[in-house]
């Protein structure tokens, strides 16, 4: 078994070679701050396969957040490759790169970032404006449970129901990829079940590959695999045989 096969992990059955979305080979990255060189990431490849579900699991500092960032374009690693559905993202020009950030990912963060002058339609609209081939932002919001929040503005709204906001905002233009990064870090424990019932709602019914980042060892129960980092590698990937929904996660 070769070096990029073993570091995947097995896949499902079903996921074959050719089911894989997105390939990171041997990516390292170092920020350098005057004097200071932090290695962020150090020589990490996995693949993503169409459809899955994966948490990305490590402590503070691990790195998670660097390989989100790189994963999704909006960083580029010191070293290593980044493949989209096998072309090279990280050789890709700037308005390519601007193309796969528009059309082929949705990003969650910790902090909503909506806009705090605008409904929640509104939010979504700034997406669906400018995509190819959204969903209608109603049925957005109604995917994530707010049909009835249309047109309340941020501060009327809970932190949960304003992160569901941000992944109606981040899924109405149909991405290929859902990156969230820590998407329930500001949220209780109730709450951020919730929001995370709806990202498992969007893959399962939308088929849409999602990565999560977290810190908390529990919510890694609702993945079909789990990708756990330390100090800037890759220490284990293991697959779920019976995943857990949201609902039945505890911590
Ligand atoms: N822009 C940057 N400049 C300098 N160092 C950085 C930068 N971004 C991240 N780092 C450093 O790289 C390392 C990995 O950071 P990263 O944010 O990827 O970790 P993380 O696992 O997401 O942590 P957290 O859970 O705290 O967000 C840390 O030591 C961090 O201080």
């Amino acid at each position: 078994m070769n070096e990029q096969k073993r570091i995947s992990g097995s896949p499902k059955p079903s996921w074959r070679e050719d089911g894989v979305v997105l390939r990171v080979t041997e990516i390292s990255k170092t920020y350098t701050m005057g004097e200071v060189k932090v290695d962020a990431l150090k020589n990490v490849s996995a693949d993503f396969y169409s459809g899955e579900l994966v948490v990305l699991l490590g402590t503070s500092g691990s790195g998670k957040s660097t390989l989100l960032n790189i994963i999704g374009g909006l960083d580029t690693p010191s070293t290593g490759k980044l493949f989209f559905h096998g072309r090279e993202m990280t050789s890709a020009s700037d308005d390519a790169l601007t193309a796969y950030r528009r059309e082929s990912i949705g990003f969650v963060f910790q902090f909503y970032n909506l806009i705090s002058s605008l409904t929640a339609l509104e939010n979504v609209q700034l997406v669906t404006d400018i995509a190819s081939d959204p969903m209608a932002p109603e049925e957005a919001l109604r995917l994530v449970g707010l049909g009835d929040r249309m047109h309340h503005f941020p501060s009327q709204l809970s932190g949960g129901e304003q992160q569901r906001v941000a992944i109606a905002r981040a899924v109405a233009k149909r991405p290929e990829l859902l990156l969230c990064d820590e998407p329930t870090g500001a949220l209780d424990y109730e709450t951020g079940k919730l929001v995370l019932e709806v990202i498992e709602k969007v893959n399962r019914e939308l088929g849409t590959t999602t990565l999560v980042i977290t810190h908390n060892a529990s919510i890694a129960g609702m993945a079909d695999r789990v990708i756990r980092l330390r100090s800037g590698g890759i220490i284990e990937v293991r697959c779920n045989e019976n995943k857990l929904s949201p609902s039945e996660l505890t911590w």
